[in-house]
This record gives structure tokens, C-alpha cells and sequence, in this order.
């Protein structure tokens, strides 16, 4: 995917993205960094054709987003938002298989591939003892991985994932992060990410783009990137950057700049 000189504003007034441009490799994990209101959701929306750019193109397999049909689109693209909600009473299993509408058609509907992929999905996020528990009797941790696995039924080469552990203990935080690191090397997904928790973003990312105000600021491997400079920039926090064997390259925040 090519993000090509993307402006977008929300209003016609103000610019939130100024002339992003960014390459999604496939196979990859991309995560993308940058304090509250830098633009990063607003990113991931112009680039799942959820917001229509003021400028610029966004390119996936040869062809604008904005030129595939809607169905066409959620065949090669799944999003997990920020916050989901869903009637509480309908059962997991009911959830996941939403994930399977863009592959229903009036002419073709093959049950067994909706079930297999609703299988798939289930095992993924090792949801098979809730499949007929409603979403009101999980826990926050395996909501999370409900919404991951009706997009994971989608049955795409790419997944998008806005803040996917926020409100997660760190047990559950993990728990999220090593799915998605499973389902990039075992299942070859293509992933992009917005997160908070750098430490996280540089152990679990391919790639980085860091953003302020609506720009891209830096982007590139963590080890190359990730800086006391890039940070105290970005975010306005001092922090040590420290390398070991075990934890490899992370990040210890010390206080806020002057
Ligand atoms: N629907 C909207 N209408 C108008 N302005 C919006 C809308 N959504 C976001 N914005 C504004 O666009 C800017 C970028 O918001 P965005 O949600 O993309 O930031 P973010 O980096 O994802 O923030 P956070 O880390 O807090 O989730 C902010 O100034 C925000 O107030």
C-alpha cells in the first residue's frame, strides 16, 4: 500500500494531515506512533477508505481505495476500531460471522467457507469456550479479541488495528501483542497499527512511522529511529534509551521537558 501527499481535513478548515506519504510493506508489521491528536487514527481512516482525502491518493494493489467497490475493499482490508459496540446479547459466534458479510453475495455463498474462516477466527484468538458466551459476560481482554477475530473472519491479506490494548492490564496488553506478532509470522498478515506503549512498538514492529501534528516526522526500523531526540520531539518527554540482551532496545521515560 502507497500513501501518496495526503492532506485530509475534517471541516475544510483546518488540515489534521499534511502531505502524509508512507509505504505499507506487505508482510509486515507497521505501527504507527505520535501523541494524542497527531492524526494517527485519522491516518488509519483515510487509509481504509473510512475519510476521503482533500489530497493525495492512497494506492493498494495497484489501484486508489477510494475506486473499489465497498465489499471489494473488506475483502482485502479489515479494521479494528478504537471503540466497538455491539447489542450485548448476541453470542460470540453471531459476532465473528459478521466478519464474513463482504464475502456474502446474492449468487455465492459458500457456507463452507464462511465456517471454516469463523473456525479460523475463533482459534486465532482462542475464543472456542466463548463461542455461545455474549459480549456482556467477557472480560475486556477477551473483547478485544472478539473484535479481532470478526475482522480476522474477513479473511484478509492486510489488518488495521487502532489502539488495539488499550484498557488491558499488561497480562492482557501482551496477550494482544503476541496474537497479532502470531498472525504476521505464521498467517503472513499484513499489519498496521496505532499504539501508545513505545516499549511495545519497538519490540513488536517491522516498521515505525512517527507523527506530529498531522506530518510524518520519521519513519523506519525501531532500532534506527527510536531516539532521545525523536521522543523529546514528538511527545515532549526526556527518556533513556537502553539496550540489553533481554529486553533489547526500550525506551525508560524519566520526566517531561521543560
Ligand atoms: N470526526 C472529527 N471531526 C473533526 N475533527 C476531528 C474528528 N476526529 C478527529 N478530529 C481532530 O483531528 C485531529 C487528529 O485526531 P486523531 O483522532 O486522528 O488523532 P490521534 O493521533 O489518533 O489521537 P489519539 O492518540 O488521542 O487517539 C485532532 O485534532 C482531532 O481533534
Amino acid at each position: 500500500m502507497d500513501v501518496n501527499d495526503i492532506t485530509f481535513s475534517y471541516d475544510r478548515r483546518i488540515d489534521r494531515l499534511h502531505q502524509v506519504n508512507a509505504q505499507i510493506q506487505q508482510g509486515k508489521i507497521t505501527t504507527i506512533i505520535g501523541p494524542n491528536g497527531c492524526g494517527k487514527s485519522t491516518l488509519l481512516h483515510v487509509m481504509s477508505n473510512n475519510a476521503v482525502p482533500r489530497l493525495g491518493q492512497v494506492i493498494l494493489d495497484g489501484k486508489q481505495v477510494a475506486q473499489y467497490k465497498p465489499k471489494e475493499l473488506a475483502r482485502k482490508l479489515a479494521v479494528v476500531h478504537q471503540q466497538n459496540e455491539a447489542p450485548a446479547d448476541l453470542t460470540i459466534e453471531k459476532l465473528v460471522s459478521f466478519g464474513r458479510l463482504p464475502h456474502r453475495t446474492l449468487f455465492s455463498s459458500s457456507q463452507e467457507e464462511d465456517e471454516q474462516a469463523i473456525e479460523w477466527a475463533l482459534d486465532c484468538t482462542n475464543l472456542q469456550s466463548k463461542r455461545f458466551s455474549t459480549l456482556d459476560q467477557l472480560s475486556g481482554g477477551e473483547q478485544q479479541r472478539v473484535w479481532i477475530a470478526m475482522a480476522l473472519a474477513q479473511r484478509t491479506p492486510i489488518l488495521f488495528l487502532d489502539e488495539p490494548t488499550t484498557y488491558l492490564d499488561m497480562y492482557y496488553q501482551l496477550e494482544i501483542m503476541e496474537l497479532i506478532h502470531d498472525l504476521n509470522e505464521q498467517h503472513q498478515l499484513t499489519i498496521v497499527m496505532v499504539l501508545h506503549d513505545i516499549n511495545q512498538a519497538i519490540r513488536y514492529s517491522h516498521h515505525l512511522i512517527a507523527m506530529k501534528a498531522g506530518s510524518i516526522v520519521a519513519s523506519g526500523l525501531p532500532t534506527d529511529m527510536i531516539t532521545t531526540d525523536l521522543i523529546r520531539d514528538i511527545y515532549g518527554v526526556e527518556v533513556l534509551v537502553r539496550r540489553d540482551l533481554e529486553a533489547g532496545l526500550h525506551l525508560i521515560p524519566i520526566g517531561i521537558g521543560q
